[in-house]
């Protein structure tokens, strides 16, 4: 008799579900218990009728578990026990046919079992001498994470014949930890290492390193983007996972980044340019004045660099982290963190509401919101009469209604967070590698002072968008973060000090957004063809941009920095040294399909402008002393990469 009392609640929680299957099917009780008393017959058919054997085969046992209680028959103890954890488990085994995805561990499904199952218990305590209700409720929802973790590493489950850790298959949370210590991406490559092509790297996810499925899963009519998603600054263009609302959403960005518009935007650049070399002149002056030789951060002016601009696109201006040296607004803090938040809430995005309770990170999100809101109220004071990318998505240009001021915010962060960390680290990144190349470097000075004679301001863009080795310098950067083998190495020159860039770190490279983003088989959709694979509902899947890139069966010698793979008159020569292979439907640095980086032609022009200023005004050396490897281990993946100081020592030429 014990077992049927303490069962109660048990049926109450089934009856929840049941419930809700009452009103879906338009019972109206909004009572739970009402509901399950007064339709559980028709409840029960309704399941039964379901061409689902576990709906059937919960309808089943759940219809003898009430017939028991209520006629209180003499059954056993173990028989009432052996009833109440058959249906309990069949019943979540229906569930999680059902609700596979987040919602299983959501705290709205817990929380309300709970409750139900408190105000069930008082309910019943008249009838009942049963004390232990926290015993009930543990038991309760043990047995629904028990259920769960079984389930998810059974062979029932439908992505059980996928490869992958226990851990991952067990909990997302489990990826939340290894996202923490940033280094995600080089966890998946090694995961594709041992596993191979497709994993399973969470309960319900996939990740892929195989580019014939880029146009399928990126492309037009391709899959919908993942929940993932949810963590990025709502309601932004990118987190926008309807394609319809996403190509609403896109249209203005669109016209913001046409030839013409781009135009407008590089008067700004070469402001902004102008004012880095200033700024790098003067900070040499300062490490002379200290006796520091001219040691520079590269990588802090390249930051300041892209972010004032971005400010300038995106709220009109007001962010002079170049004019004051250094981050004392707090924007790159704000963002950086930002950037580490999303990331860690992307792989449980259910958590997003509750994210203002957790100590530090939801304090950072008010702050991101907050910055949001005051930038986009100091640019509507500004007025129309600026052509900037805000001028776009707010219908200043007369083709949109104005949306909210939420929207402008959302837009806003989102533009500088896209567009500064990408571009600063795609610039670093490039600094770096022709650090470690010098004859790359060369040749790159060769060819800006050929086409720009007597020290003329490389500011054409459309020379600059023709030159070869620039452009295919451009194309290999971000497809190539950080490198396994450098120049120095190969040829075993004389300049120790930065040799040798990572070669016992294994797969350590990396493009800007390494770790690709993801898409979704929706629930109810069936099962997805793409390619080879046949990937079930509700199931998010990443395309590994970083493994992608780095398979030899899509480039040759995938680890070595070799802008000359993307100069088609080399093609011969390339062959020559070895460079067979170069599979340029495998390259998608900028992803693929409507969700492109639509940012994509103003980064490119920005950097072409900022690498040949550079490389003409000054001569870069590394510092003495100073190990230039140790910036490859400051690479942190949160969503995009975020990097550590960049040493080097710069003198002016001439
Ligand atoms: C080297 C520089 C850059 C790289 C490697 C890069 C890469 C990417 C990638 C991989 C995506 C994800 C697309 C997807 O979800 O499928 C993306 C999206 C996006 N990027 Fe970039 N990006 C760069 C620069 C920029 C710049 C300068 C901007 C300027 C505002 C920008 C704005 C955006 C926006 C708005 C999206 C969302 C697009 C959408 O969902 O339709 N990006 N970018």
């Amino acid at each position: 008799m014990p077992y049927v009392h303490g069962s109660l609640p048990f049926i109450w929680g089934n009856a929840i579900f049941l419930s809700s299957e009452v009103r879906a099917s338009g019972g109206k009780d909004s009572d739970p218990t009402l509901a399950v008393f007064r339709n559980w017959r028709r409840t029960i058919r309704l399941w039964a009728s379901h061409d689902n054997v576990y709906k059937a085969a919960y309808a089943a046992l759940l219809s003898s578990q009430i017939k028991m209680v209520f006629s209180l028959t003499n059954t056993s103890n173990s028989d009432a026990a052996l009833l109440y954890l058959s249906t309990s488990f069949v019943r979540n085994l229906s569930i999680f046919q059902a609700f596979r995805t987040i919602q299983i561990l959501h705290l709205d499904y817990l929380a309300p079992h709970s409750s139900c199952l408190l105000d069930h218990f008082y309910r019943f305590a008249i009838f009942i001498k049963y004390h232990s209700l926290y015993l009930i409720l543990a038991i309760y929802n043990s047995l629904i994470l028990t259920y769960t973790a079984a389930y998810r590493l059974s062979p029932w489950h439908p992505l059980a014949n996928y490869p992958g850790p226990i851990l991952a298959r067990l909990s997302k949370f489990y990826f939340v930890l290894v996202c923490a210590k940033g280094k995600q991406h080089l966890y998946y490559s090694q995961l594709h290492e041992i596993y191979g092509d497709c994993i399973r790297v969470g309960p319900n996810e996939l990740s892929i390193r195989d580019a014939s499925i880029i146009h399928p899963v990126l492309g037009s009519g391709g899959l919908q983007k993942g929940p993932c998603t949810l963590g990025s600054p709502p309601p932004s263009l990118i987190a926008s996972r309807d394609a319809a609302d996403h190509a609403r959403k896109r249209k203005p960005w669109n016209r913001a980044f046409t030839s013409a518009a781009l135009k407008e935007y590089e008067v700004v650049i070469t402001r902004r340019l102008r004012q880095l070399v200033e700024c790098i002149d003067n900070s040499i002056k300062e490490s002379a004045k200290e006796k520091r030789g001219s040691l520079v951060n590269i990588c802090a002016w390249f930051e300041y660099f892209a972010t004032d601009f971005m400010g300038d696109m995106a709220f009109g201006g007001g962010f002079e982290l170049m004019r004051d040296g250094g981050d004392i607004g707090g924007v790159w803090h704000i963002l950086e963190v930002g950037f580490q938040n999303i990331t860690l809430i992307a792989h449980v995005p259910w958590v997003l509401p509750y994210a203002k309770y957790f100590p530090g990170s939801g304090k950072d999100l008010v702050r991101l919101r907050e910055f949001g809101n005051v930038n986009v109220a100091k640019r509507l004071e500004m007025g129309p009469n600026r052509k900037d990318l805000f001028y776009y998505l707010s219908g200043e240009d007369g083709q949109i209604e104005r949306p909210t001021n939420e929207d402008l915010a959302a837009n806003g962060v989102l533009a500088i967070i896209a567009g500064s960390d990408t571009t600063s680290t795609t610039l670093t990144a490039l600094f770096y590698h022709l650090f470690c190349n010098p004859a790359m470097y060369e040749r790159l000075r060769d060819e800006v002072e050929k086409e720009f004679p007597g020290g003329e301001e490389p500011l054409d863009s459309t020379i600059l968008g023709q030159m070869p080795w620039l452009n295919a310098c451009m194309y290999v950067t971000p497809f190539f973060i950080s490198s396994l083998e450098c120049e120095w190495q190969q040829r075993g020159s004389a300049r120790p000090d930065f040799v040798s860039v990572s070669e016992k770190r294994g797969v350590a490279t990396t493009p800007p957004v390494p770790s690709g983003s993801q898409r979704s088989v929706l629930r109810g959709a069936g099962p997805k063809a793409l390619g080879k694979y046949v990937i079930p509902e509700q199931t998010q899947l990443f395309l590994n941009t970083h493994g992608i890139h780095r398979d030899a069966r899509n480039f040759s010698m995938p680890n070595s920095f070799l802008p000359q793979r993307w100069i088609a008159s080399e093609a011969e020569k390339n062959a020559a040294s070895g460079i067979t292979v170069h599979n340029t439907a495998a390259f998608f640095p900028f992803s693929y399909g409507p969700t492109v980086c639509v940012g994509k032609n103003l980064a490119l022009l920005e950097m072409r402008f900022v690498v040949s200023r550079l490389i003409q005004r000054y001569d870069f050396q590394a510092a003495p002393g100073y190990d230039v490897k140790q910036w490859e281990d400051t690479l942190c993946d949160y969503f995009a990469i975020q990097k550590g100081p960049l040493m080097i020592e710069v003198t002016p030429r001439n």
